[in-house]
């Protein structure tokens, strides 16, 4: 069944004013809610929210019914979010997955690979990130945009895994990345990975716990933070990360179902940091965060 998206466009201003009114309204019901900005220099956003397709008619009703009184002339757009079936995904394992411009692939796959792709070769192994998970694809959309939209001078991919991240930065950026987790089975597998993606020069990887290393101060601080580990942690680790986070400087955060985002935007809000959007796909989500020092 597709899922829809509901949305309204406006400023960044009224765009919050109105995440806050759903947010009032949605409460703990499994509907994701969301700001992006569309265009900086014009000050667009859109606020949405993400539904099946069955429930589009009463979330429809609800959030006419929310805008009615502040914003009664601004009109409810839609979309359909493309049909995923991830069952089939998760079985096929193998096959090559495309998140932004990246193409993750296995090395029979080679031939799979498009002219404008950012290919990104990792053979299933003993490291999590074949791409495959909803978490690293998640991931690998938001690097791109945030790529896109914002300089980045030194990056950090903290629970690295196979490496899929650190090395999807480095191939959009000739940027230092600092890459971490705590298995050293990891660390070994992603610099492998990073070897065979002809990237290795530009990543330093290091086995650490969370943020205990001095390689954070040594490397930091980063001006963009991605971390795919569990919103357990990642609540806990909430006030280092923002400690090691430049001015201005993006996270992104993901392996977090969506029942638990709220209380991850919780902690990363105490900390200073401002929503940008939440994505979803397979139920789980990815929440792209800036430091409030950029809000205007
Ligand atoms: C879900 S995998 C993500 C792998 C890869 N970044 C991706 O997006 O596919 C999480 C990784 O974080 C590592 N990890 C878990 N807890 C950690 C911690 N406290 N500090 C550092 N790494 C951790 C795990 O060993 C695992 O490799």
């Amino acid at each position: 069944m597709s899922e829809i998206r509901l949305f309204v466009t406006t400023t960044e201003q009224h765009a919050n004013r109105i995440l806050d009114l759903m947010s009032f309204a949605f409460g703990e019901e499994d509907f994701a809610i969301a700001t992006t900005e569309v265009d900086e220099k014009n000050d667009v956003w859109q606020a949405s929210v993400y539904m099946m397709f069955d429930e589009e008619e009463e979330v429809r009703e609800r959030v006419v019914a929310l805008l009615s009184e502040e914003y009664p002339d601004l009109p409810v757009e839609r979309e359909v979010i493309p049909d995923i079936d991830w069952i089939a995904k998760s079985l096929e394992g193998l096959t090559p997955v495309r998140a932004g411009r990246f193409l993750v692939h296995g090395s029979h796959d080679r031939d799979k690979v498009q002219p404008n792709d950012v290919a990104i070769e990792i053979d299933a192994g003993q490291a999590f990130g074949t791409g495959h998970h909803g978490t690293t694809a998640g991931c690998l959309e938001v690097i791109e945009e945030v790529v896109r939209s914002r300089p980045v001078a030194n990056a950090l991919d903290l629970g690295t895994g196979s490496g899929v991240l650190a090395i999807a930065v480095r191939k959009l950026l000739p940027v230092p990345v600092l890459a971490t987790d705590i298995d050293p089975i990891a660390v070994r597998v992603a610099r492998e990975n990073a070897r065979r993606n002809g990237v290795v020069e530009g990543i330093d990887f290091r086995v650490a716990p969370g943020f205990h290393s001095t390689a954070f101060r040594q490397r930091g601080p980063f001006d963009l933070i991605i971390a795919n580990i569990l919103a357990r942690p990642l609540m806990k680790m909430a006030p280092q990360l923002v400690a090691n986070l430049a001015p201005g400087g993006s996270v992104i955060l993901s392996g977090i179902l969506a029942a638990q985002r709220w209380k991850v935007l919780a902690a990363y809000n105490g900390a200073g940091l401002a929503h940008v959007r939440t994505i979803w796909r397979n139920g789980w989500v990815t929440i792209h965060l800036r430091h409030e020092s950029h809000r205007r």
